[in-house]
């Protein structure tokens, strides 16, 4: 479309739907900034004009296409937190054209792949993702919508763990209008298609007289999702099989690849590759409980991260990527062409940009070096703990000489520190250890750059030392002290929290029941039912209303297990219809919540259901 000059542009300008600039109108909605495009629309962060909230915006390239609408239609009938919520549809208007739009809600994190490129996750993480992508899934296979083109980049996993399924413009339903001409497979992506589809294709063509699409079922959803999680835990797709005789053992080879994948895990993918369509679940429903059910009695190797770590030099730096990017005056009638290329040149270097902060995972070793380790013992943790030791030794030793040669201590005695208090006796790993009668804690550290962390490293460790001593031996105290921290420092809740609990008519000290770990089961009527929890973000579910906030309103937060009870706090909720709202929640009561026993540090045992308390401070 070409728009008339105005007094701050200098000449005529070509809008492309595929690279609105940043400022651009779209009806109610401003265009933040452009997020991706795919085959079919391109996808923006916008800001609607009431509310300060983000959308994504997704715009059709081609006017009037009917995607759209079915997609639109189907998220009508879908609302499930696994489902992306849609917000509004909508036209927008270029000359004669009129693109059909969807407002989304905005979906923060990244792609699955992506999120496990920089998350390099564990089992568990991943078959919380595995449970909940088939609760998705199994929500809109009850409404009769089939997604078809379940794929690792229509996921988006948010930072606390939620997975939500993205792009469903190739769905169908019942009342769906066809999109793919007779004879002709379902809009899909090649490696995710099962064999049964693929059989189908090369079958058609000699098959003039057939009318019919494929038939696509429940059965090929899920193989698709077998090919997603083997891509995300050994980064390749399975070999396509046509033919039931050559059968791979797929749990076998997936194991040799990666060989920290747990069996169960590994089984699960081979059934969902299965061959025949009747020896995959019967659903994704039944694959939700059966993961679910094995998550909640999975063992330590469970919680081995699944890669190696190599933080290798940038191939490329943003100076130079920037520099690439053709800048200065456009031609007449290349305005959206290289509107377009600039576009895709700001998502390269602002991709580029997050790469080299993220640490990259090495696959090779994870192929080359089976884990030797004892599985209860993360090969990180085992070398982390043996360098306190030795670092604790060493300041027991400096403390001892200190103290021999500063003589008796002056001033107030120094007061005992609570993590002598909080230090663990329990757990078999720390029977008999040395580490156990140092007074320093093996807690795990707190995410290093995450916004909720409160924890300062304050601790003094040692009361009276001789200076020089202090410097000779900082890097072994550091390294001692440095584990100490087992609970966040008190802090006020932000004003701007306070507010919004008080227009959500939140007393003081009201309670609900909540889920703890949206990603984990919640089938407490099993006997001796626990889930693992470990320091980090959290994402929890409200069972019931809390005053004004609804059940299944989701609760941001992140918890700590390093002291005798679990501490958790909350920051931030959303409410099913997608609304946020700061807050200051804290998980359980002014104490913490129980831990089970057998609680080892970052292998904590917890019920699955617990309780938040609005607070006015963090305590
Ligand atoms: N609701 C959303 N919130 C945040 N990001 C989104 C949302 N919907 C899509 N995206 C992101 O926008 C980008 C483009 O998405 P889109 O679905 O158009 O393309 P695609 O999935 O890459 O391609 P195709 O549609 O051809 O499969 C992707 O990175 C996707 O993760």
């Amino acid at each position: 479309m070409r728009l008339e000059p105005s007094a701050s542009s200098p000449g005529p300008l070509v809008m492309s739907p595929q690279a609105l600039p940043a400022g651009t109108r779209v009806e109610r909605w401003r265009v933040e900034r452009r997020i991706g495009g795919g085959g079919n629309g391109t996808v923006y962060e916008v800001r609607s004009r009431s509310e300060g909230h983000s959308y994504a915006l997704k715009l059709a390239h081609s006017p009037g296409d009917p995607r759209f609408q079915r997609e639109a239609r189907t998220l009508h009938l879908l609302r499930h937190p696994g489902v992306v919520r849609l917000q509004a549809t909508g036209t927008w208007r270029a000359g004669t054209a009129a693109y059909p739009y969807l407002v989304l809600e905005y979906v923060r994190g990244s792609t699955l792949y992506d999120w496990s490129r920089a998350r390099n996750p564990t089992a568990r993480h991943v078959a919380g993702l595995l449970a909940q992508a088939a609760w998705a899934l199994d929500a809109a296979h009850r409404r009769q919508v089939l997604h078809r083109d379940f794929k690792g980049e229509n996921l988006r996993v948010e930072e606390h763990g939620r997975l939500v399924v993205l792009d469903w413009g190739a769905c169908w339903h019942p009342r769906a209008a066809p999109i793919t001409s007779a004879a002709r497979l379902p809009p899909g992506t090649g490696p995710y298609r099962s064999p049964q589809a693929i059989l189908w294709s090369m079958q058609a063509p000699r098959q003039t007289a057939r009318s019919e699409n494929y038939p696509y079922t429940v059965a090929d959803e899920l193989y698709a999702v077998g090919v997603t999680f083997h891509r995300l835990l050994v980064e390749q797709y399975p070999p396509l099989v046509l033919d039931k005789a050559n059968s791979p053992r797929t749990s076998a080879t997936l194991r040799a690849l990666n060989p920290r994948v747990p069996e169960p895990l590994a089984r699960w993918i081979e059934g969902l590759l299965a061959f025949a369509p009747e020896a995959r679940p019967r659903s994704a429903g039944d694959l939700a409980r059966d993961v679910q059910h094995a998550q909640a009695h999975a063992g330590p190797d469970w919680d081995v991260p699944l890669f190696g770590w190599y933080e290798g030099p940038a191939t490329a730096t943003r100076t130079t990527l920037e520099e690439e990017a053709t800048w200065g005056p456009v031609a007449p009638g290349e305005e959206a062409a290289l509107l377009h290329a600039r576009a895709l040149r700001a998502a390269r270097v602002q991709h580029h940009r997050m790469d080299r902060w993220l640490r990259r995972r090495v696959f090779s070793e994870v192929q080359t070096q089976p884990l030797t380790e004892p599985a209860s013992q993360p090969e990180p943790r085992h070398a982390g703990r043996w360098m306190r030791i030795a670092g604790g030794l060493m300041l027991v030793a400096c403390m001892a000489w200190g103290l021999v040669l500063a003589g008796p201590p002056h001033g107030p005695p120094m007061p005992s520190h609570p993590v002598q208090q909080l230090a663990r006796t329990d757990g078999p790993a720390d029977t008999g250890s040395p580490a156990t009668a140092l007074p320093f804690s093996t807690a795990e550290q707190p995410w290093p750059g995450d916004a909720m962390s409160t924890t300062k490293p304050h601790a003094r460790c040692v009361p009276r030392l001789h200076r020089y001593l202090m410097a000779a031996f900082t890097a072994a105290s550091l390294n001692a002290c440095s584990g100490t921290q087992v609970r966040p420092e008190p802090a006020r809740c932000p004003s701007e929290a306070l507010e919004s609990m008080r227009q959500l008519g939140l007393d003081l000290r009201s309670r609900g029941h909540i889920q703890l770990d949206i990603q984990q089961p919640d089938d407490s009527n099993q006997t001796n039912y626990s889930i693992v929890v470990s320091d980090g973000p959290i994402t929890s579910r409200l069972d019931g209303p809390i005053d004004r906030l609804p059940a299944n309103t989701l609760l941001y937060g992140r918890i700590w297990t390093g002291g005798e009870k679990i501490q958790g706090r909350y920051t931030r909720v959303r409410t099913p219809d997608g609304s946020e709202y700061p807050v200051c929640f804290i998980l359980g009561n002014e104490t913490g919540m129980s831990k089970y026993r057998g609680s080892r540090p970052g292998h904590t045992r917890a019920h699955p259901w617990s309780n938040a308390q609005v607070v006015d401070h963090f305590p």
